[in-house]
């Protein structure tokens, strides 16, 4: 058997293991299995077809019914059409089917934050891009190496039967399809490579940009920026034709071969039918089984053609890979890790917790201890940029430690997904939907009357906005004060049922009456739900159960930090 399965010598192997076991998560096995089997039956189909033409032509030069082979060969051209038709719709199925598990798979990774090596762009092009070109390799490249290896075989041993010699030309030239695409294996990699990389700095670079769109022209550096896109575009496009025209040759050099050995066939059979050439089986065939063998020829190197024609496919769907699976295998470890659900307010164990971003150098965390009880109220207090809010996204389950354990309720931290409404945060700068104020708070509890949502509003001293309930807002917040709009987060948090509220500097910027009765409103939830706040006021300090300081303690702790 001629194996066409192709391994370049830079193949990654985490890559290889990772394609089939993204594929895997695919709930749709029935829709691949009615793939491969209309990929396989045009094999068989191709050569009853060549068998009835054959047939037909030799009537017709000779004696004997036409309806007959006529009446077949139509029969196969309809099905085979019908196959081709229907391999197109489950391919499009498949692809679409892998596509959209791994797209959910890394968007329930990214809602845990599970992303902070990755920028906004990156993430983006990760989701869009990466994860269509495993859809895309699973159901074009990987398949058609299974299919072409078995179609191969088949039509061999048709070929050797009918007539060894043409079944030797068919075994020769076949192996140049892998043997080729070997060759062009390593730059087409490197093509791929580096195209995806283009994109991802494209991505992020547009973005970043866009969303800093207002500071851009307040300083005047639109032109500026305009020309970064677009040489960053024109890079991503040279990039880009370069895999193209790799694809391109690959293509072009194996339509060479199979030309050139559908000719090779042409020539030994038209040399036999003309009684030019006297050795081998060649000497007793007739002009059915000439034909047969030459029309057999084309499709002996269809499924190769198709195979070395979704080359680069597999060359993406490499490059996306190297990126998706230490993303997904990361998440399968953590739902591994995921138990039952917590109960009501939980106690918090922080055990020698040390965390360090990827792009830093010294860890923010080293080495933290600490003991919340059920109900109680921890402030985080330091120094800007000593890791409160950094500690705030490892209680969350946003961030994981690097070594260290935190425990809710004595078990191991779970992901946020698979506990909703386990905790609520109310950050420095919330995130709002597009709509009105009603519409964000019950974001937090769908099912809240008006008068609840009043009442929180007023808890938050936000009794007095311009149109109540009704005010609209944007997704920055747009239409309330920074103030208003971190109070609202405050509320939004508040309303919902969760059991750990994860507070962020709640009463940053207030005035001190403001200030106060934000505090009476968080002192009121003690007992209830188990409170962590981040915060530099020290009245906001007064609510602590237990205080921990965050790099150098303060003088009047006596130089000992108070957890
Ligand atoms: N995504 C990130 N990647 C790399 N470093 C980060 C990231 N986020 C924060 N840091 C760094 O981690 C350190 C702690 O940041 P963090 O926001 O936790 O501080 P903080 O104590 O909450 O500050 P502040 O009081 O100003 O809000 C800072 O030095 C910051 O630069």
């Amino acid at each position: 058997m001629t194996s066409t399965t192709v391994d370049t010598p830079e193949s990654s192997l985490s890559a290889e293991i990772a394609l089939p076991w993204l594929a895997r998560q695919s709930q749709h096995g029935k829709l691949c299995r009615r793939l491969y089997l209309t990929a396989l039956a045009d094999t068989p189909l191709a050569i009853l077809q060549a068998g009835a033409l054959a047939l037909l032509a030799a009537r017709l030069l000779g004696e004997g019914a036409l309806l007959p082979p006529a009446l077949a060969l139509i029969t196969l051209l309809a099905v085979r059409a019908g196959a081709a038709a229907l391999r197109a719709r489950f391919t499009a199925g498949v692809a679409a089917d892998i596509t959209c598990t791994v797209r959910n798979q890394l968007a329930a990774m990214l809602l845990r934050g599970r992303a902070a090596r990755l920028s906004s762009g990156e993430a983006s092009t990760t989701l869009l891009e990466q994860a269509e070109a495993v859809g895309r390799y699973h159901a074009g490249f990987a398949l058609q190496r299974r299919v072409a290896s078995l179609a191969t075989l088949l039509f061999l041993i048709v070929a050797f039967a009918t007539d060894w010699i043409v079944g030797l030309i068919f075994l020769l030239t076949a192996p140049l399809v892998p043997v080729f695409m070997t060759l062009v294996g390593t730059g087409a990699q490197q093509a791929a490579d580096r195209q995806l990389e283009s994109l991802r700095f494209l991505g992020g670079y547009f973005l970043d940009r866009l969303r800093g769109i207002l500071t851009l022209r307040a300083f005047g550096r639109e032109h500026a920026e305009q020309q970064a896109v677009a040489a960053a575009s024109e890079e991503f496009r040279r990039r880009t034709m370069k895999v193209l025209r790799i694809a391109f040759l690959t293509s072009a050099v194996l339509e060479l071969f199979a030309a050139l050995s559908v000719a090779l066939v042409a020539l030994y059979v038209g040399l036999h039918l003309l009684n030019l050439m006297s050795f081998g089986p060649g000497q007793l065939l007739d002009f059915r089984t000439g034909l047969f063998l030459l029309l057999l020829a084309p499709e002996f190197y269809q499924p190769l053609r198709q195979l070395a024609a979704g080359y680069h496919e597999r060359a993406a769907a490499q490059s996306a890979a190297e990126i998706l699976a230490p993303l997904l295998q990361e998440q399968t470890g953590e739902q591994q890790a995921s138990a039952s659900a917590l109960g009501s307010a939980p106690a918090i164990c922080m055990d020698t917790v040390t965390f360090r971003y990827p792009d830093s150098e010294q860890p923010t965390i080293i080495h933290l201890d600490a003991n919340l009880p059920a109900g109680h109220c921890l402030v985080i207090r330091g120094d800007s940029g000593t890791g409160k809010t950094t500690l705030l996204k490892l209680i969350a389950g946003l961030l994981l430690p690097d070594a260290g354990q935190i425990r809710h309720d004595d078990q191991l931290l779970r992901p946020l997904a698979a506990e909703p409404g386990r905790l609520a945060w109310a950050g420095q700068h919330p995130w709002f939907i597009h709509g009105t104020v009603a519409d964000n708070l019950r974001q937090a509890a769908p099912e809240a009357n008006d008068a609840a949502l009043h009442q929180v509003l007023a808890r938050c001293a936000l009794s007095d906005l311009p149109l109540g309930l009704d005010t609209p807002l944007d997704e920055n917040g747009g239409g309330l004060s920074g103030g208003q709009g971190r109070r609202l987060g405050l509320a939004r948090a508040l309303l919902s049922p969760a059991s750990l509220l994860l507070l962020d500097e709640p009463t940053a910027e207030l005035d001190p009456a403001t200030e106060a009765h934000i505090i009476q409103t968080l002192r009121e939830e003690k007992g209830q739900r188990t409170i962590v706040i981040a915060t530099h006021s020290p009245a906001c300090a007064a609510l602590a159960d237990q205080s921990l300081w965050l790099g150098e303690p303060p003088p009047e702790s006596g130089g000992q930090p108070d957890a």
